[in-house]
């Protein structure tokens, strides 16, 4: 089975607000909403890849990024690991810089159903504000 590296940002604001966008609706996982972030190049590391997507996909320049964490989930037919990072400081102000919807929420009004499977564990620790 495939088996993805992904580096994902958990973007949080100083009013603990967390940054969602959605999975364009062509994708797998279509709809659900994500914390930003994309493949692990073989060259790369994870922080590198969490910094590169995060300005591909929301326009911001990471400054201050902390490992909280992975995840490992099998799909279908592809497995992932999620490396997990918490972003509190970046240059700019995100936005759904590839056109997919976004929006900010209360870290305690996450929702894990509105995720992928791989992030349900991620949320509960978030929504319990042990993160
Ligand atoms: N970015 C992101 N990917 C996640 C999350 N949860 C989760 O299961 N994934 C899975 O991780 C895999 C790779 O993520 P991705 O599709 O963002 O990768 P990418 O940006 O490099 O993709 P692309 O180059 O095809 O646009 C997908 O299968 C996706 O379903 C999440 O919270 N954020
Ligand atoms: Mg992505």
């Amino acid at each position: 089975m495939k088996h993805l590296q992904v580096a994902v940002g958990i973007i949080r604001n100083t009013e603990r607000q967390i940054f969602l966008a959605q999975r364009a609706a062509s994708s797998y996982m279509a709809n659900k909403w994500e914390f930003p972030g994309g493949k692990i190049e073989q060259d790369e590391s994870a922080e590198q890849a969490l910094k590169r997507e995060l300005m591909e996909e929301t326009g911001i320049e990471v400054t201050s990024a902390s490992a909280i964490g992975q995840a490992d989930h099998s799909y279908e037919d592809l497995r992932v690991t999620l490396h997990f990072f918490l972003v509190e400081g970046w240059n700019g102000e995100p936005y759904g810089r590839e056109g997919q919807p976004q929006r900010w929420v209360e870290q305690q009004d996450l929702v894990a159903d509105e995720f992928p499977p791989a992030n349900h564990e991620l949320i509960s620790r978030l929504v319990a504000g042990e993160i």
